[in-house]
């Protein structure tokens, strides 16, 4: 006998006589009793002495009488298990392989999944490896806490890898990997680990998102090597903000050492794009249940089967958003740091633990990666009516896109990044990222409905005992979001994928007030004002601020352009023009006054303009041109008030909107003075059509 089985049957010896000691005996098998029996108001009596074991004088313990046989304790199903952890491992069943193991047995099936698990594993520790040492960190699979309940397979290093002798304390340690956990899974991670996570009423998953709220668009860096000095658009009006590759690899290397330094790391592999011909496979590692739990729904998810097929990402992101970058580093102006490096297709986040910003940098990704095979990369919603007509919504954040291409009577094909190929759009993710400020069930019942169990609800408030949201209380921020798969929408459209538009809104939440609510445009006009980007915010939140601050950016998303916007709009321009889309400006902001003196556009009336533009209804009015922008618009639309169609008519202080109207107009001219230069498309005629498509005066 060896020390292990002697110390296992002494510990054995001792839990006997401990179950000796507590049974009072050293005949457990001996039967003593306490009969338990109930006196009919519910309450039992104990009666001693009276059971066939009575003889110790100890009573029988019986939880019903027996003559009215409502209790059979012994003829009651019994549980397998003859141990406690037994029963437990009976509770939880291995996942069905996914590829049919047709006539494969036991051990061999099993190698193969061990394979797997062992290529699967050596794939991400690949992508963990340090630049600077000579392999990637041990890894194994499943949650340290639950060590003997999870099948472990540890990395074995490649044989060409010499063992290093230098080695640091991390090279040393194992690092356990999430790897694709399942919403169940990663709720009780997050509530485990992961402070400020909560189930709300509904079933979604609260978190907090840290000190950032909202995107971070200053630290955003891209390499500039030889090949995207020449290809991306930098400098004046650029998002994208050089660093050299050195720097890169320094920011890489501090997000890759921090992952590597924790006990387990949580891994995503995704794909971007339903359009089959142009996926692209993602892979994002982090820290938090909170991230990978978003990226399950923002992303399009792998069946089991594709999983098992992955291969190598076509692009990695390494999240340490709860570690900051070093400020003594070259480039860095902050403890944020958002940075792509497109030759090395990876992406490094610092810093920053809004989520936000891994879905925004991937679609970064895909507006450099999609014009290179003439894919027009879109920032828009999308939707389908039952006739199979597609519409695109553009607009910046907060103007609509996610709430109008959720419309209870079309198929939505996509709230926020799509693609224009030659065969029609396809959305690039597969789940919708909805604001959640001042949501109400009456006005988005479909957005209302979406948060349920497995929908991450970032930064919102809730009743600490109900778990009910609040929300109208904006105390973590306005910016309060919920993201949930795409199929959460009833009318979802699986495949997201549709043919070509017929119908391209621009949506402007105009804080001025002087933009109608709905103008039709011609081609000129639609370019025009999809290279201006117009809104207009109001800072909301601050004291006494009354003045609405106007923004500009091109292609309805200028923080994620990579290319020069004239680029992205002769593309527009030319499929519009091939496919006869008609172009329509909505103002989604204000009316009868700017912001303090005006409201907000009711969303009601908003969705019958929609309504009318789908129906095609609103192709066919009468129309009327406005002053300063010349915009066509019409005298009637069905379901809203006439008066409300041209700003002028609900404007009190007639004055004040001429002077509003005017100042408007030369904040476009100011803007659009940078685009002058440009030529769109292969034509100078085209280019001085939309130079002449702006505001006059
Ligand atoms: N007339 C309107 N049209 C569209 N949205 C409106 C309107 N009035 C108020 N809203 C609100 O404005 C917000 C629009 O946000 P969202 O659809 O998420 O924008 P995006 O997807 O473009 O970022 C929502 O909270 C919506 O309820
Ligand atoms: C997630 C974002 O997009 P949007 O507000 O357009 O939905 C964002 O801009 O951070
Ligand atoms: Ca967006
Ligand atoms: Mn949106």
């Amino acid at each position: 006998m060896n020390f292990n089985s002697l110390y296992s049957h002494a510990k054995l010896q001792m839990h006997l006589c401990m179950l000796f000691i507590i049974s009072g005996s050293t005949n457990p098998a001996r039967d003593r009793s306490i009969e338990m029996a109930s006196n009919g108001n519910g309450n039992a009596s104990v009666a001693t002495g009276k059971g066939s074991g009575g003889r110790n004088g100890l009573p029988k313990i019986q939880t019903q009488k027996r003559q009215n046989a409502i209790c059979h304790d012994d003829t009651a199903p019994t549980v397998k298990a003859q141990t406690i952890d037994e029963l437990h491992s009976l509770q939880r069943k291995k996942s069905a392989p996914t590829t049919p193991l047709d006539g494969v047995q036991g051990a061999f099936a099993n190698l193969t999944e061990e394979e797997r698990h062992k290529q699967q594993l050596q794939s991400i520790s690949a992508s963990l490896a340090s630049l600077t040492r000579e392999t990637g960190p041990k890894l194994v699979r499943g949650d340290p806490a639950r060590q003997s309940e999870t099948p472990r397979v540890s990395h074995a290093p490649d044989h060409h890898f010499a063992p290093t002798f230098s080695a640091s304390d991390s090279s040393l340690k194992f690092t356990h990997v999430l790897y694709n956990l399942s919403p169940a899974e990663l709720y009780e991670q997050a509530i485990h680990y992961e402070k400020g996570s909560f189930i709300t009423s509904s079933g979604a998953l609260a978190t907090l998102s840290g000190a950032k709220t909202g995107r971070s668009p200053k630290d955003k860096r891209v390499v500039r090597d030889e090949t995207t000095e020449d290809e991306l658009w930098w400098g004046k009006g650029s998002p994208n903000i050089e660093m050299d590759e050195h720097t890169f690899l320094v920011n890489r290397e501090r997000a890759v050492d921090y992952l590597n330094s924790l006990d387990k790391v949580v891994v995503n592999d995704q794909f971007l794009n339903w359009d089959p011909e142009n996926r692209i496979k993602v892979r994002i590692v982090s820290a938090r249940a909170y991230h990978s739990l978003f990226m399950h729904n923002m992303c399009i998810r792998p069946t089991a089967e594709e999983l098992e097929n992955f291969g190598t990402p076509d692009f990695t992101i390494y999240n340490a958003g709860q570690f900051p970058c070093n400020r003594y580093t070259h480039y860095m102006t902050s403890s944020t740091s958002i940075d792509l490096n497109l030759g090395r297709r990876e992406m490094v986040i610092l810093g920053t633990q809004y989520a936000g910003e891994m879905k925004k940098g991937l679609f970064g990704v895909m507006h450099y990666l999609m014009p290179k095979r003439q894919i027009l990369s879109l920032h828009s919603g999308c939707n389908m009516g039952k006739n199979g007509d597609v519409a695109l919504f553009f607009g910046l954040s907060g103007t609509g896109k996610t709430t109008l291409s959720t419309d209870h009577n079309r198929y939505l094909i996509g709230d926020d990044e799509h693609c224009w190929s030659d065969k029609g759009v396809s959305n690039i993710e597969g789940g919708c990222y909805a604001k959640c400020i001042d949501l109400s069930r009456e006005k988005e019942p479909d957005i209302w409905n979406a948060i349920k169990f497995g929908t991450v609800l970032e930064n919102v408030v809730f009743d600490e005992h109900t778990r009910e949201v609040d929300y109208l209380d904006k105390s973590v921020t306005e910016n309060t979001r919920a993201a949930y798969p795409i199929e959460y929408i009833p009318n979802a459209k699986i495949p997201c994928v549709g043919p070509h538009p017929k119908n391209v809104i621009l949506l402007a939440c105009d804080a001025f007030g002087v933009l109608p609510p709905v103008s039709k445009l011609n081609l000129a006009q639609t370019m025009y004002h999809f290279i201006s980007g117009y809104t207009a915010l109001v800072a909301g939140t601050e004291e006494g601020v009354k003045e609405p601050r106007a923004t500009f950016s091109a292609c309805f998303g200028a923080a994620f352009i990579m290319l020069h916007p004239t680029k992205y709009a002769a593309m527009l321009a030319s499929k519009m023009e091939k496919h006869g889309a008609t172009g329509w400006l909505v103002n989604t902001g204000w009316s009868g006054g700017s912001y303090g003196s005006g409201s907000r556009m009711k969303l009601a009336y908003t969705r019958k303009i929609i309504d009318a533009i789908h129906s095609g209804k609103l192709l066919s009015a009468n129309y009327k041109k406005t002053q300063v922008f010349g915009l066509e618009i019409p005298t009637e639309v069905e379901g809203v008030p006439s008066e409300i169609l041209d700003p002028v008519n609900t404007w009190s202080d007639k004055k004040a909107y001429k002077e509003t109207l005017l100042k408007l107009g030369g904040l476009f001219k100011n803007n659009f003075e940078v685009f002058l230069n440009y030529k769109i498309g292969k034509d100078d005629k085209l280019t001085q059509e939309i130079v002449g498509a702006g505001p006059k005066f």
